[in-house]
């Protein structure tokens, strides 16, 4: 959270923030952009890291973790680990984070499910085909994404308490009688959906466009496709961001 204090939450602000973490999520997808898929990254069975059973990207990504856990990365409410089994505690001083979410919160952690998405479905979206063999430094920008999404739908945590502080008497019977159908319909605002894919369209268009000083050049040639970002954002991100929203809320009275 921005805002220094659970007092001060608001729709209003947690929006401001979810519009700002698009510009990190486009951002990423650009720098990712760069590089070609570079598959054999990603093959669990190559055995490309000497001593280490699985994935480069796994590797690194695990390894990058475990560092950021020492530095205290993951004591923010806001961060989610992709491997959390067996990371080291963290080594600096515990930071005063506001306590706005309910504490069993933070067992709501759905990275396997956009780890796998990521790799298997958003990659091949906005990469080319090809092996440049920079693994190394296209895995470094996989878990910019991962950790800009990973943030973005897990925030759906904050939306969710805001929704539930604003409106407790119209959740509360959904939330009693486990109404998972009831509770995407109260919090799902599909004017606010639409507008979002519409602003991450335009973003990706004013982020992403090759910059030329040749005033014939009349094409604009972008590094991810706007439309690509627009879908990403319908099909998998809100869909995703709903549903950390619902499990939150399902057990906001326990
Ligand atoms: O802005 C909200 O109210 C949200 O819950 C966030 C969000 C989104 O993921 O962008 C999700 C559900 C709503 O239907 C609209 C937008």
């Amino acid at each position: 959270m921005d805002d220094s204090g659970a007092s001060s939450l608001k729709l209003e602000s947690i929006r401001e923030s979810l519009i700002r973490q698009e510009d990190t999520i486009i951002f990423s997808l650009i720098e990712r952009s760069k590089f070609p898929i570079n598959s054999r990254g990603y093959d669990e069975s190559l055995g490309l890291v000497q001593g280490f059973s699985g994935s480069l990207a796994r590797f690194i990504i695990e390894e990058t973790e475990a560092l950021q856990a020492k530095a205290g990365r993951f004591q923010n409410p806001e961060e989610h680990q992709f491997f959390p089994e067996n990371l080291p505690p963290s080594l600096v001083p515990p930071h005063d984070y506001p306590k706005v979410l309910y504490p069993a919160a933070a067992s709501i952690n759905i990275n396997k499910r956009i780890w796998d998405l990521y790799f298997n479905e958003l990659l091949p979206l906005f990469t080319v085909v090809g092996d440049d063999g920079n693994y190394a430094s296209a895995v470094a920008s996989d878990l910019s994404c991962l950790q800009a999404l990973s943030r973005r739908i897990h925030y759906g945590k904050f939306v969710a308490e805001v929704k539930f502080r604003d409106a407790q008497q119209d959740y509360e019977p959904a939330i009693r009688t486990k109404d998972r159908d009831a509770l995407m319909k109260l919090l799902t605002f599909e004017n606010v959906e639409e507008m979002v894919k519409k602003r991450v369209q335009k973003k990706a268009l004013a982020f992403g466009q090759e910059v030329s000083l040749n005033h014939n050049d009349k094409k604009v040639k972008c590094k991810v496709d706007p439309y690509v970002v627009s879908r990403l954002y319908e099909e998998w991100i809100m869909p995703l961001t709903k549903l950390v929203q619902v499990e939150y809320l399902l057990h906001r009275l326990d």
